[in-house]
């Protein structure tokens, strides 16, 4: 990866608008209303924004007919190849005509700006059930196999002008399912990555695909990145498309779901088959997840040709006991909402191989490069890593989805795992599912085995400080009045009273890369004598600086002190040069857990006969 890679690799997946510059801020702002007004014009009441991807937005609204609809706006600043795709994803989304897939209404073209309209699905899609519940009910994961195989199925025998056509979705994931919770029907959408297959779901060419086999495209995959947390290896690695595809993204999805993650990777430590899920289930799952491809095959025919044996399986009341919490999580009685990003250091030694030519490899293999998600991919920091690595990343993105504020040092040991961690979750009806995400988080740090120490900081990105520069060479200056904000602790405490981390016992990070000036060190180091918690992230960009930071003042004696030096940075911004991020965490040294490596969770089954239980 390059110096640019790295550089930006932390932006968040989730672009808060808290974490846009002014100017950004306010285009989307306005952008966003325009869309408002445009939709009420046409006549639709109950405009408001139901979600944000990558290429676009996605609002709701009801029709004269009082029928809720749902529309697709492409961000009018992306290139045309890109705007075009909007056109594509309406078009093979057209084709499917099936109960659990929202129909097309609508495709406009308005100057650069695409919208496409569809019925709207009712419900959350089941990321946001997955955050609010946790792991689902082992019911729950099996009907929604069920109606997931079944949609498969319609695809893989979709015919289109008179031919057999299968089509791949290419992009399964819980965020792509919506959950309507009374009916416990499932709609798959999110069309964009959507191709007529290649093969079929035996590997062969698509007969009718003679002019294709001619003009020599059966070399080249035409298949689009799905979300590379769920998507599986022969889609990440440029195979030609095929049904099998979404058997793979099915497979992740539930396994996410039924284990209360956000992606596939920790499937050898946290095995579907340690999950509570009826045997038959666990079992497709452990083949449809393998590294052996015919045993995922197997695994989703098996699927595929038992979906009524699945359907009629029984559920007594039996409802599996929440887990201790491994890690103490502590509930804020305040109400203040807050927009959490996570910040880590030290990724890097996570990675198994980190040479250039290895992962120029993966660039090569990867012909479509210009992808957004291909772009988090890299964002993301995971290229190198085993999955378990990336699973314990991914598990870790997980817990900035909950509104958090805090902190975690794993510290790798021959003898354990030492935890410390300072967690304080703003939403206390998210307890359990939140400390399911943490004891995920535990697990995956026991089965590593690695020696180093790894950090990272949850924060309020409603804090970050932005500042801009009209040139990559001119100063970063803050406004008059411009201070970091901080909270103090119930109680003032001493420094005998609470040992803490320093800011500098772990060197420099050598994932990061802005090297800030002697002022701004100082401080930083005469802050670290002071008795408190939080971190402080400088992220410089060509125009663009953002200070992001938690801080808690123990130590009340020294608040004038405490502020003067935060003062004193915010003085010196202007001496700062050069791009890159760099950051500083002190975390209380509290109730340090420590836990033996683990490789693997114990196989758990849901009860065969369950009115027993
Ligand atoms: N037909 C629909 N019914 C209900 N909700 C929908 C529908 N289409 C989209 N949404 C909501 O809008 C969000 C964004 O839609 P979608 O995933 O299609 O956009 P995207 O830009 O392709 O997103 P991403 O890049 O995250 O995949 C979804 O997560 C879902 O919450």
């Amino acid at each position: 990866m390059n110096a640019k890679g790295i550089k930006h690799f932390y932006i968040p997946e989730e672009q808060s608008i808290y974490l846009l510059s002014h100017t950004d801020a306010k285009k989307l702002k306005d952008w966003l209303a325009l869309c408002t007004e445009q939709l009420s014009a046409l006549g639709y009441r109950d405009i408001h924004l139901i979600g944000k991807g990558a290429y676009g937005f996605a609002f709701a609204g009801v029709d004269r007919q009082q029928q809720h609809r749902v529309f697709k706006f492409t961000r009018i600043t992306l290139p045309a190849s890109i705007q075009d795709r909007l056109e594509e994803e309406a078009f093979m989304q057209s084709l499917v005509d099936h109960p659990l897939v929202p129909r097309v209404i609508d495709f406009h073209q308005k100057g650069r700006q695409s919208i496409l309209m569809m019925e709207r699905a009712p419900g959350l899609d089941l990321e946001q059930v997955s955050l609010r519940e946790g792991a689902l009910h082992p019911r729950l994961v099996v009907k929604i196999a069920v109606q997931l195989g079944k949609i498969l199925l319609d695809l893989r025998h979709h015919t289109h002008q008179g031919q057999l056509r299968p089509i791949v979705h290419g992009d399964i994931k819980p965020s792509n399912l919506v959950w309507d919770e009374v009916n416990e029907r499932i709609a798959l959408i999110d069309w964009g990555s959507s191709v007529f297959a290649q093969l079929d779901e035996h590997q062969q060419p698509v007969q009718n695909n003679v002019l294709d086999l001619m003009s020599g495209d059966l070399q080249q995959t035409n298949a689009r990145l799905g979300d590379v947390y769920f998507i599986g290896d022969a889609q990440l690695n440029g195979a030609l498309s095929s049904p099998r595809f979404d058997e793979q993204g099915l497979a992740s999805t539930l396994y996410a779901l039924a284990s209360g993650q956000s992606a596939r990777f920790a499937r050898q430590v946290i095995p579907p088959s340690s999950l509570g899920l009826p045997k038959i289930l666990s079992d497709i799952l452990t083949y449809m997840l393998s590294d052996n491809e015919s045993a995922q095959r197997e695994g989703g025919d098996y699927l595929l040709s038992h979906l009524s044996l699945l359907e009629n399986l029984v559920f007594g009341e039996h409802v599996p006991a929440p887990a201790e919490a491994l890690l103490p999580v502590w509930v804020s009685r305040s109400s203040k909402a807050i927009e959490t990003v996570v910040y880590s250091s030290r990724k890097s030694f996570l990675r198994e191989r980190a040479t250039d030519s290895a992962q120029n490899d993966t660039v090569q293999a990867l012909n479509y490069i210009n992808d957004a998600q291909f772009e988090r991919y890299y964002k993301n920091y995971l290229d190198g890593m085993g999955d378990t690595e990336k699973g314990f990343l991914a598990a870790i993105s997980r817990l900035a989805k909950y509104p958090v504020v805090g902190g975690l040092a794993i510290n790798w040991q021959p003898d354990g795992v030492y935890i410390d961690s300072s967690l304080n979750l703003h939403e206390p009806d998210k307890k359990d599912a939140f400390d399911q995400a943490v004891n995920n988080v535990v697990m995956l740090a026991r089965s590593i085995h690695r020696k180093g120490v790894f950090k990272c900081c949850l924060f309020d990105a409603k804090n970050t400080l932005h500042f801009d520069r009209d040139t990559s060479q001119s100063k970063f200056v803050a406004a008059p009045g411009t201070r970091i904000p901080y909270e103090k602790s119930v109680q003032t405490l001493s420094a005998s009273e609470s040992r803490l981390h320093s800011y500098f016992e772990d060197g420099d990070d050598p994932d990061e890369l802005l090297a800030l000036p002697a002022t701004i060190m100082d401080a930083i180091s005469r802050l670290n004598a002071i008795h408190h918690t939080g971190c402080i992230i400088f992220e410089a960009l060509s125009h663009h600086l953002k200070i992001h930071s938690y801080y808690r003042l123990l130590d009340h004696t020294k608040e004038n002190e405490f502020n003067a030096l935060l003062d004193l940075i915010v003085q010196a911004l202007p001496e700062i040069s050069g791009e890159g991020i760099s950051g500083f965490m002190k975390l209380p040294y509290k109730d340090t857990r420590c836990f033996d490596h683990r490789a693997r969770c114990a196989d758990k089954y849901y009860p065969r006969n369950p009115k027993a239980h």
